[in-house]
């Protein structure tokens, strides 16, 4: 069992964000949430993670209402990477990785040596182990996002929800962490833009317009010309990968 949405309705001032949005992943899949801009994805994900409650339907975590389970069964569960990490505290990188382990801490307890020896691991899963001593705020976007990644490892967490990850990142590190997560032993939700990378990388994608889910499945039955022109409004061919066979999209420009 994972995390799983059912019929889930999120709405923020008498405007439905999230339309009856149904989500239930397969242990250790990759599921991409992809939708344009304001199609409800990072408020999906705020409600998987139980930092909203849905205003009707419901989520469940091994089978059991989020809404009665504990924060930190939950925060022991799930890590999740928001678009909008920040901190003006003077604090370095392996402070904000060593904030993963705190659902794991007893009442008494600092931080251990396996709590240490997870941060160790997390840093270097994301090429960070020698910033470890950096300030935050020297740090580029890209170093940012890869130290939020590397907190929600350290968390080691069996579900990880992930808003845009691949946001600020070159093209080596997309392709790296998103090699990194589907490698994990964990089921993860990520909403992402680029449906190149979605195609190669998760095992389902699920697409939200206007908050609704209006395809679900493996990429190459989603990911087709007539669905990229309903969903995003624009021109769209499609070619497979000679090796791996996933979908590549290439657009075309108006003229
Ligand atoms: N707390 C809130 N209060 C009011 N409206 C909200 C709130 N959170 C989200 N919304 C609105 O809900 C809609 C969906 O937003 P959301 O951020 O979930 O979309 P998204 O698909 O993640 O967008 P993007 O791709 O631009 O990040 C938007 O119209 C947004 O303005």
């Amino acid at each position: 069992m994972t995390l799983h949405a059912e019929q889930v309705t999120w709405s923020r001032n008498g405007v439905l964000v999230v339309d009856g949005a149904t989500l239930h992943p397969e242990p250790g899949q990759t599921v991409g949430l992809l939708g344009p801009n304001g199609s409800g994805k990072s408020s999906l994900l705020r409600v998987l993670h139980g930092l909203v409650r849905p205003t009707s339907g419901f989520v469940t975590l091994d089978g059991v209402d989020l809404a009665s389970v504990g924060r930190r069964h939950v925060a022991r569960s799930v890590a999740s990477v928001t678009q909008h990490a920040d901190t003006e505290v003077d604090i370095t990188v392996r402070d904000i990785v060593r904030l993963g382990r705190i659902p794991h801490r007893t009442a008494l307890g600092g931080g251990t040596s396996a709590d240490e020896d997870a941060v160790d691991s997390a840093l270097a899963h994301v090429g960070l182990l020698d910033q470890a001593g950096r300030l935050w705020h020297t740090l580029s976007g890209g170093e940012r996002q890869r130290a939020q990644i590397a907190r929600a490892l350290a968390q080691e967490p069996r579900e990880l929800l992930l808003d845009e990850p691949t946001n600020h990142l070159d093209v080596r590190h997309q392709l790296e962490l998103l090699e990194l997560v589907c490698a994990l032993p964990v089921t993860t939700v990520i909403a992402i833009h680029d449906l190149n990378l979605a195609a190669m990388y998760c095992d389902v994608v699920v697409v939200l317009q206007e908050g609704r889910v209006v395809a679900a499945g493996a990429p190459s039955d989603v990911l087709t010309a007539d669905l990229i022109s309903e969903v995003y409004g624009v021109v769209a061919s499609i070619t497979r990968d000679a090796r791996r066979g996933h979908p590549v999209i290439t657009f075309s420009r108006r003229e």
